[in-house]
């Protein structure tokens, strides 16, 4: 089971992809205050595959991450985790999807600071009543580097060594995908690319699927491809980005009038 996941191109097998919006629409209110924040988006992230989302302020980065995550409702068009549809889901249900199928990170490493690192990684698992693989959680905390820390609590730790363990347990569930919302944005350069390449090892080593949120072209060049969002809708995408080659799109997605 905890075998690498081969990465898989698109159009793959219908198994091979993780999470996929159809058309997905997200209109916030409504009349003159009207915005229409995702503009039909069809996107597909493959399994064990390191996504990035990137695009300009107020694209629709974060509205895609919460939709296809399910932590906020969707205007029309579809979304699903492996196979389950999303839309048309109730509120016991997500909330069951989302514990059981989805890990979060965010840039607030969110760790109880009277628990351990080994406590907090756990944490979830021990809520939604499941035990721990320790096999696997000692898989994590080893591809992680973390180890040596686990008796720590957050307090004691370095904000890359939490923004790790923040990884360690979005994984110890075994979720289908990971959403990662600027993940290395409260970090210095030197432990945000610490966490970015714990990120990809955890997908190269641990098959796990990862989708990105970013506004930093390096993070970006970590990831195996880039999805551009613009005025709410998919503007293109890179594969094997380089830092080099994710800024000059960016550039161009800021001034769009010298669009090639
Ligand atoms: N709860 C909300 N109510 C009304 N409008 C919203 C809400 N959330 C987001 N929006 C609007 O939807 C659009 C997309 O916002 P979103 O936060 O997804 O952009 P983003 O690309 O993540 O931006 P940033 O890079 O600045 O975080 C913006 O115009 C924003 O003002």
């Amino acid at each position: 089971m905890s075998e690498t996941i081969p990465e898989t191109s698109e159009g793959g097998a219908a198994d091979a992809v993780a999470a996929r919006a159809e058309d997905l629409t997200k209109v916030y209110g409504q009349g003159e205050t009207e915005v229409v924040a995702l503009d039909r988006v069809t996107v597909a992230f493959g399994r064990g595959r390191f996504t990035a989302i990137m695009g300009p302020s107020g694209s629709g980065k974060s509205t895609l991450m919460h939709c296809m995550a399910g932590l906020d409702s969707i205007s029309a068009g579809s979304s699903r985790i492996e196979e389950v549809e999303l839309t048309g889901l109730d509120d016991r249900r997500l909330t069951r999807l989302r514990r059981d199928r989805i890990g979060f990170v965010f840039q607030a490493f969110n760790l109880l600071p009277t628990l351990t690192a080994s406590e907090n990684i756990t944490l979830p698992l021990d809520i939604a009543g499941r035990r721990p693989d320790p096999g696997w959680v000692e898989r994590i905390v080893t591809t992680l580097g973390l180890a040596r820390r686990l008796g720590h609590r957050p307090g004691e730790l370095s904000g890359g060594q939490q923004q790790r363990v923040a990884l360690a347990r979005a994984l110890a569930g075994r979720p289908a995908i990971i959403f990662a919302d600027e993940p290395t944005g409260n970090l210095d350069s030197r432990a945000g690319a610490e966490v970015l390449g714990f990120l990809r090892d955890s997908v190269r080593d641990l098959g796990q699927t990862v989708v990105m949120v970013t506004h930093d072209p390096v993070a970006a060049s970590y990831a195996d491809r880039v999805v551009f969002l613009a005025d709410g809708r998919v503007a293109g995408e890179l594969h094997e980005p380089t830092a080099d080659r994710v800024l000059d799109r960016v550039k161009a997605l800021d001034s769009p009038g010298t669009v090639s």
